[in-house]
Protein backbone atom coordinates (compact mmCIF):
# COMPACT_ATOMS: atom_id res chain seq x y z
CA UNK A 1 0.00 0.00 0.00
CA UNK A 2 1.37 3.37 -0.57
CA UNK A 3 -0.21 6.98 -0.68
CA UNK A 4 2.74 9.70 -1.26
CA UNK A 5 0.41 12.51 -0.79
CA UNK A 6 -0.63 11.41 2.90
CA UNK A 7 1.74 13.51 4.80
CA UNK A 8 2.37 12.56 8.91
CA UNK A 9 3.82 15.55 11.19
CA UNK A 10 6.38 13.88 13.72
CA UNK A 11 6.17 16.53 16.51
CA UNK A 12 9.36 17.26 18.72
CA UNK A 13 10.21 18.06 22.32
CA UNK A 14 13.54 18.51 23.74
CA UNK A 15 14.07 14.80 24.83
CA UNK A 16 12.09 13.34 21.94
CA UNK A 17 13.92 10.08 21.29
CA UNK A 18 12.03 7.98 18.88
CA UNK A 19 10.73 10.12 16.20
CA UNK A 20 13.35 9.09 13.52
CA UNK A 21 12.51 5.50 14.50
CA UNK A 22 8.50 7.01 13.61
CA UNK A 23 9.45 8.61 10.37
CA UNK A 24 11.25 5.65 9.32
CA UNK A 25 8.37 3.30 10.02
CA UNK A 26 6.00 6.07 7.98
CA UNK A 27 7.75 6.02 5.47
CA UNK A 28 8.42 2.33 5.24
CA UNK A 29 3.95 2.20 5.30
CA UNK A 30 4.07 4.72 1.82
CA UNK A 31 3.65 8.37 3.74
CA UNK A 32 5.56 11.09 3.32
CA UNK A 33 6.70 12.98 7.09
CA UNK A 34 7.91 16.26 8.46
CA UNK A 35 9.16 17.25 12.01
CA UNK A 36 7.12 19.60 13.60
CA UNK A 37 9.05 21.22 17.16
CA UNK A 38 7.39 22.27 20.27
CA UNK A 39 7.66 25.93 19.80
CA UNK A 40 6.06 25.55 16.04
CA UNK A 41 1.58 26.75 15.95
CA UNK A 42 1.11 25.52 12.67
CA UNK A 43 -0.25 22.00 11.58
CA UNK A 44 -1.74 23.29 7.75
CA UNK A 45 0.18 21.23 5.77
CA UNK A 46 -0.13 17.70 7.62
CA UNK A 47 -2.75 15.41 7.46
CA UNK A 48 -2.00 12.81 10.54
CA UNK A 49 -0.10 14.02 13.80
CA UNK A 50 2.14 11.46 15.77
CA UNK A 51 3.78 12.19 18.83
CA UNK A 52 6.40 10.66 19.16
CA UNK A 53 8.40 8.44 22.82
CA UNK A 54 11.05 9.82 24.66
CA UNK A 55 12.11 11.87 27.45
CA UNK A 56 10.73 15.24 27.11
CA UNK A 57 11.74 18.01 29.00
CA UNK A 58 13.50 15.16 30.80
CA UNK A 59 10.31 13.64 32.42
CA UNK A 60 10.71 16.46 35.00
CA UNK A 61 7.56 16.69 36.97
CA UNK A 62 5.47 14.13 35.37
CA UNK A 63 6.53 12.68 31.96
CA UNK A 64 4.90 14.92 29.12
CA UNK A 65 3.34 17.77 31.74
CA UNK A 66 6.40 20.34 30.57
CA UNK A 67 5.67 19.28 26.89
CA UNK A 68 1.66 19.55 27.36
CA UNK A 69 2.54 23.24 27.91
CA UNK A 70 4.17 24.18 25.02
CA UNK A 71 2.80 26.20 21.99
CA UNK A 72 2.22 23.18 19.54
CA UNK A 73 -0.07 22.25 21.82
CA UNK A 74 -3.07 24.21 21.21
CA UNK A 75 -2.49 23.19 17.42
CA UNK A 76 -3.01 19.52 17.99
CA UNK A 77 -5.76 19.91 20.11
CA UNK A 78 -7.47 22.43 16.92
CA UNK A 79 -6.18 19.66 14.69
CA UNK A 80 -7.85 16.04 16.86
CA UNK A 81 -10.83 18.78 17.16
CA UNK A 82 -11.66 18.97 13.27
CA UNK A 83 -11.26 14.56 13.64
CA UNK A 84 -8.18 14.24 12.06
CA UNK A 85 -5.88 11.15 13.59
CA UNK A 86 -3.13 11.85 16.52
CA UNK A 87 -1.31 9.05 17.24
CA UNK A 88 0.74 9.24 20.97
CA UNK A 89 3.48 6.32 21.74
CA UNK A 90 4.80 6.41 24.58
CA UNK A 91 5.71 9.28 25.87
CA UNK A 92 3.23 11.26 23.52
CA UNK A 93 0.74 8.86 25.15
CA UNK A 94 1.47 10.53 28.37
CA UNK A 95 1.11 13.92 27.13
CA UNK A 96 -2.20 13.18 25.48
CA UNK A 97 -3.10 12.12 28.38
CA UNK A 98 -1.68 15.34 30.32
CA UNK A 99 -3.92 17.32 27.81
CA UNK A 100 -7.27 15.36 28.01
CA UNK A 101 -6.99 14.34 24.58
CA UNK A 102 -7.64 10.76 25.82
CA UNK A 103 -9.42 9.92 29.15
CA UNK A 104 -7.19 8.95 32.20
CA UNK A 105 -3.75 9.12 32.78
CA UNK A 106 0.46 7.47 32.56
CA UNK A 107 1.62 7.14 36.26
CA UNK A 108 4.81 5.32 37.77
CA UNK A 109 4.75 1.52 37.01
CA UNK A 110 4.20 -0.33 40.11
CA UNK A 111 7.44 -1.90 40.58
CA UNK A 112 8.96 2.02 40.45
CA UNK A 113 11.31 0.54 37.59
CA UNK A 114 11.78 0.84 34.07
CA UNK A 115 10.78 -1.76 31.96
CA UNK A 116 12.04 -2.45 28.06
CA UNK A 117 10.05 -6.22 27.26
CA UNK A 118 8.32 -7.45 24.13
CA UNK A 119 4.57 -8.23 25.04
CA UNK A 120 1.64 -9.55 23.86
CA UNK A 121 -1.10 -7.51 23.34
CA UNK A 122 -4.72 -7.96 22.27
CA UNK A 123 -6.29 -4.96 19.82
CA UNK A 124 -9.61 -4.30 21.49
CA UNK A 125 -10.80 -2.07 19.16
CA UNK A 126 -10.46 -1.46 15.31
CA UNK A 127 -12.31 1.38 14.81
CA UNK A 128 -9.26 3.90 14.78
CA UNK A 129 -7.09 5.11 12.39
CA UNK A 130 -4.34 2.77 13.27
CA UNK A 131 -5.91 -0.45 14.14
CA UNK A 132 -8.12 -0.85 11.63
CA UNK A 133 -6.38 -2.89 9.50
CA UNK A 134 -5.95 -5.76 12.51
CA UNK A 135 -8.81 -7.77 13.30
CA UNK A 136 -10.67 -7.36 16.43
CA UNK A 137 -9.21 -8.71 19.37
CA UNK A 138 -6.27 -10.09 17.07
CA UNK A 139 -2.71 -11.06 19.74
CA UNK A 140 0.03 -8.93 18.03
CA UNK A 141 3.78 -8.65 19.91
CA UNK A 142 5.15 -4.96 20.27
CA UNK A 143 7.93 -3.92 23.01
CA UNK A 144 6.92 -1.36 25.82
CA UNK A 145 9.83 0.43 27.07
CA UNK A 146 9.03 3.06 30.24
CA UNK A 147 8.98 3.85 33.70
CA UNK A 148 5.46 5.79 34.41
CA UNK A 149 3.60 3.95 31.74
CA UNK A 150 0.70 2.41 34.09
CA UNK A 151 -3.14 3.45 32.91
CA UNK A 152 -5.17 4.84 35.20
CA UNK A 153 -8.59 6.43 35.02
CA UNK A 154 -11.07 7.13 37.46
CA UNK A 155 -14.44 6.08 35.11
CA UNK A 156 -13.07 2.51 33.16
CA UNK A 157 -16.88 1.75 32.62
CA UNK A 158 -17.18 4.80 30.50
CA UNK A 159 -13.94 3.08 28.58
CA UNK A 160 -15.94 -0.04 28.33
CA UNK A 161 -19.44 1.60 27.51
CA UNK A 162 -17.99 3.72 24.48
CA UNK A 163 -15.61 0.98 23.06
CA UNK A 164 -12.43 3.10 23.94
CA UNK A 165 -9.64 0.97 24.96
CA UNK A 166 -7.27 0.09 22.18
CA UNK A 167 -4.69 -2.01 23.43
CA UNK A 168 -4.29 -4.50 26.48
CA UNK A 169 -1.80 -7.01 28.00
CA UNK A 170 -3.04 -10.33 26.42
CA UNK A 171 -0.97 -12.43 29.20
CA UNK A 172 1.68 -10.94 32.06
CA UNK A 173 0.70 -7.31 33.01
CA UNK A 174 4.19 -5.70 33.61
CA UNK A 175 3.06 -2.25 34.91
CA UNK A 176 -0.03 -2.37 37.05
CA UNK A 177 -2.05 -0.85 33.95
CA UNK A 178 -6.11 -0.86 35.50
CA UNK A 179 -7.79 -3.71 33.87
CA UNK A 180 -4.57 -4.51 32.08
CA UNK A 181 -5.22 -1.70 29.98
CA UNK A 182 -2.06 0.01 27.44
CA UNK A 183 -3.99 2.00 25.00
CA UNK A 184 -6.86 4.31 24.93
CA UNK A 185 -8.91 6.37 21.94
CA UNK A 186 -11.04 9.36 22.79
CA UNK A 187 -14.92 8.72 22.07
CA UNK A 188 -14.38 9.48 18.25
CA UNK A 189 -11.37 7.17 18.47
CA UNK A 190 -9.41 9.61 16.05
CA UNK A 191 -6.95 9.90 19.12
CA UNK A 192 -4.95 7.04 20.06
CA UNK A 193 -2.44 6.78 22.94
CA UNK A 194 -0.56 3.78 23.13
CA UNK A 195 2.43 3.14 26.02
CA UNK A 196 3.73 0.18 23.34
CA UNK A 197 6.24 1.16 20.64
CA UNK A 198 4.72 -0.42 16.83
CA UNK A 199 7.45 2.31 15.25
CA UNK A 200 10.15 -0.48 17.24
CA UNK A 201 8.34 -3.59 15.22
CA UNK A 202 7.86 -2.94 11.66
CA UNK A 203 10.70 -5.63 9.79
CA UNK A 204 11.72 -8.77 10.19
CA UNK A 205 15.15 -7.58 11.87
CA UNK A 206 13.33 -5.58 14.46
CA UNK A 207 11.77 -9.86 16.11
CA UNK A 208 7.99 -8.20 14.95
CA UNK A 209 6.03 -6.61 12.18
CA UNK A 210 3.45 -6.93 13.89
CA UNK A 211 3.42 -2.98 14.58
CA UNK A 212 3.88 -1.86 10.43
CA UNK A 213 -0.14 -1.77 10.64
CA UNK A 214 -0.37 1.25 12.98
CA UNK A 215 0.93 3.23 10.27
CA UNK A 216 -0.80 1.47 6.88
CA UNK A 217 -3.93 1.95 8.70
CA UNK A 218 -4.95 5.78 7.92
CA UNK A 219 -3.76 5.51 4.12
CA UNK A 220 -6.44 2.91 3.64
N1 LIG B 1 10.01 5.20 25.54
C1 LIG B 1 9.53 6.27 26.04
O1 LIG B 1 8.79 7.04 25.40
C2 LIG B 1 9.90 6.63 27.44
C3 LIG B 1 8.70 6.88 28.22
C4 LIG B 1 8.75 7.69 29.44
N2 LIG B 1 9.32 8.94 29.37
C5 LIG B 1 8.87 6.85 30.66
O2 LIG B 1 9.93 6.41 31.01
O3 LIG B 1 7.88 6.59 31.26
Amino acid sequence: MTDKDVNVGIIRFPGTNCDRDIEYAVNLAGAKSEYINWNQKDLSDVDVVIIPGGFSYGDYLRAGAIAGNTPIIDAIKEFAKGGNPVLGICNGAQILGEIDLVPGVFIENENAKFICESMKLKVNTTRTPFTKLYKKDQIIELPIAHKEGRYYTEDVEQLYDDDQIVLSFAEENPNGSLENITGVCNKEANVVAVMPHPERAVEPLLRSTDGLKFFEGFLD
